[in-house]
């Protein structure tokens, strides 16, 4: 019986093509750049599975072009590039890959605060012009976190994991916002849910770690950073449209907070011109915080789990929308 055609839209780590080419006729989209939307119309038209990155935007049209969908396996925990009601109303299960990224996307939230709070990128790059005549006893004075105040938004996976790292390795006190109680925060990092406003006044680093909803798109904004104090380390490592980036660059240039650390922004890639890049006290890392070695694996065999899942009609890995159930041909 010939295999299920899938469409997958980059090159992924060989450990999770290896284990769907098992299940599938495989077709691997070999560019470096993602397809353009209407490629991707085009490609999926006689596939039964589609991975896809969270640079697709895979909405109902796409789901339209592709009447044998059955099963879409999203390379990311994120999924806000599927429109998730449309795939449900077409019965079409969608997989992610949570808890595999934690440690290594709160290793990089934990990076941007430290480079962003010592001055690490402005101070090298100083350094490397030439710049660099002496010692400087009043010179690129910096925050430090030992026993200060951070607020987690979005306390979930990533978000604990970041506290704990806070909390454990600098003695930090963690106050937080979130949907629902966290009980297991608040008992093994003494943590504390606030409202918004208390984090904003109280915290001297703040690292968002919500997921893209209709609750956080531009949850950051003028009246956000007006609120902070004028030390605060703001970091991002959730998604860019959480923040917006006019009142984040004005927040910056007046000095109004003190730095800020961003693994994600809005669009990605951010135009070389962008305001955000000239601004001395913003650190901006190209979306790298999943990209180590073992992180990228256990992406891709979740992923091929969740498709090989989405084929077979059996349980998914990890499933957005688990309403929906699986099916065979
Ligand atoms: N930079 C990267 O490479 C990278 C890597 C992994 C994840 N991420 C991003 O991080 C997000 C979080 O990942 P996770 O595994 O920790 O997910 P998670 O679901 O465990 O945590 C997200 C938390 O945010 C909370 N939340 C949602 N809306 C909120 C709101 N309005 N106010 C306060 N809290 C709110 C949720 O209730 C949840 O507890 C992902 O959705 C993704 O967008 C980015
Ligand atoms: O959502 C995700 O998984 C990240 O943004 C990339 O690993």
């Amino acid at each position: 019986m010939a295999l299920p055609h899938v469409f997958v839209a980059r090159r992924i780590p060989d450990f999770g093509l290896e284990k769907m080419a098992k299940y599938a006729d495989l077709d691997i989209w070999p560019e470096q750049l993602p397809p353009a939307p209407e490629v991707l119309r085009q490609k999926v038209k006689n596939c039964e599975g589609l991975v896809s990155l969270l640079t697709d935007r895979v909405d109902a049209s796409v789901m339209d072009a592709a009447p044998k969908l059955r099963i879409i396996s999203n390379f990311a925990v994120g999924v806000n590039n599927v429109d998730i009601p449309a795939a449900t109303a077409r019965k079409i299960p969608i997989g992610n890959t949570p808890g595999v990224l934690t440690e290594a996307t709160a290793d990089i939230a934990m990076t941007l605060m430290l480079a962003a709070s010592r001055r690490l990128t402005e101070s090298c790059e100083d350094a490397k012009a030439g710049r660099w005549k002496t010692w400087e006893p009043l010179g690129w004075i910096g925050q430090e976190l030992q026993g200060r105040t951070l607020g987690i938004v979005g306390m979930g996976r990533i978000g604990h994991a970041l506290a704990r790292r806070c909390h454990f390795g600098w003695g930090m006190k963690v106050i937080y916002t979130s949907r629902s109680p966290k009980p297991e925060s608040d008992q093994e990092l003494q943590a504390r849910q606030v409202q918004m406003s208390e984090l904003l006044q109280e915290s001297d680093f703040v690292s968002v770690h919500c997921d893209l909803n209709e609750t956080t798109k531009g949850l950051f904004g003028a009246e956000q950073f007006a609120q902070m104090r004028s030390h605060v380390v703001f970091v991002n490592t959730s998604r860019g449209p959480v923040v917006d980036q006019t009142a984040l660059a004005q927040a910056l240039r007046s000095q109004k907070i003190f730095a800020a650390g961003l693994d994600v922004t809005d669009p990605e890639p951010l135009p070389p011109t962008h305001e955000l890049y000239s601004l001395s006290n913003c650190v901006i890392a190209p979306h790298i915080a999943s990209a180590t070695v073992p992180t990228r694996n256990a992406m891709a065999r979740i992923c091929a789990e969740n498709l090989i899942a989405g084929l077979t009609g059996q349980k998914m890995t990890s499933c957005v929308n688990p309403e929906v159930p699986t099916r065979q041909s």
